[in-house]
């Protein structure tokens, strides 16, 4: 569904990376690794139509995403910022129902079947017990999942997630990392980036690592994800390890 060929992305004549070109399909889980400023956000505006590719193109199902309208994008992919404080007292269900908005026309009011994309949304993130409650007195894992819902009530086909477990504490990185999962098993693609390379091995399908404003490696978490891999990324010594019991991988930095 997103073709990204031979891409440049920056900004104004400044290239943040170049050459970058990917395929992803419906249900497929991508995550992107990086360093810090290595572009990871500044490619994420560029999927989502917010900055023009410097070269190259991001077709969405075969059309150039230069040529959509904006609303067209929107309704096909959401961005699910890190959890964040909001300035407005809003119930969790109004802030879901927000986004609907690229399915409203203009000056509409929510309808039935906007509030039943909704509850849908809350219902799949096992928030439907928070909607009442205001989103500014939840908890940051509880936010990150209420944003997530939001998207998800967009009815999007990708969902673009910029560090999605950020600030969350162990248990709600799990639960937001199932969850991915269970998006991708609903046929939503999700390209999501991450400071944790743990992470892929339990959410991804494919890693993309970027570095120095490349794609330097491409394809599934334990081909990608490796101690030479990560010390490129990082510049620190990485351990590995799978734990075949659990079927899991994870990785932690060698100090000391
Ligand atoms: N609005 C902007 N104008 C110009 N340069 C920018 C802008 N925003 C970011 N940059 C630069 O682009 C480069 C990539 O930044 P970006 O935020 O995309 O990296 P990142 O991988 O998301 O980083 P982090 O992991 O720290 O969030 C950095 O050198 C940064 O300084």
């Amino acid at each position: 569904m997103l073709d990204i060929r031979d891409l440049a992305f920056g900004y104004g004549a400044r290239a943040v990376g170049t050459g970058l070109t990917l395929t992803l399909e419906p249900g497929e889980a991508l995550c992107l690794l990086g360093p810090n400023g290595g572009g990871k956000t500044t490619l994420f505006k560029t999927l989502l139509g917010l900055l023009r590719p410097l070269a190259g193109r991001v077709l969405l199902d075969g059309t150039d995403l230069a040529t959509l309208p904006r609303r067209a994008i929107a309704q096909a992919i959401a961005y699910v910022p890190q959890a964040h404080a909001a300035l407005f007292p809003f119930s969790v269900r109004d802030v879901v129902l927000m986004g609907r908005a690229s399915r409203l026309s203009a000056f509409a009011s929510p309808g039935p079947a906007d509030r039943a994309a909704a509850e849908r949304a809350l219902a799949a993130l096992g928030i439907g017990h928070l909607a009442e409650r205001i989103y500014t007195e939840i908890s940051g894992g509880e936010r990150q999942l209420a944003l997530i819902a939001r998207a998800l009530a967009g009815e999007p086909r990708l969902l673009v997630m910029d560090e999605p477990t950020a600030s969350l504490d162990f248990g709600n990185q799990a639960r937001v990392l199932s969850q991915i999962r269970r998006l991708s098993d609903l046929g939503i693609a999700v390209v999501l980036s991450t400071h944790d390379p743990g992470h892929a091995f339990l959410c991804a399908d494919r890693v993309a690592l970027l570095h120095g404003g490349r794609l330097v490696a491409l394809g599934p978490p334990a081909e990608t994800v490796t101690p030479d891999s990560l010390r490129l990324l990082y510049g620190v010594e990485v351990a590995v390890v799978p734990l075949p019991e659990q079927g899991r991988t994870v990785c932690t930095p060698l100090i000391g």
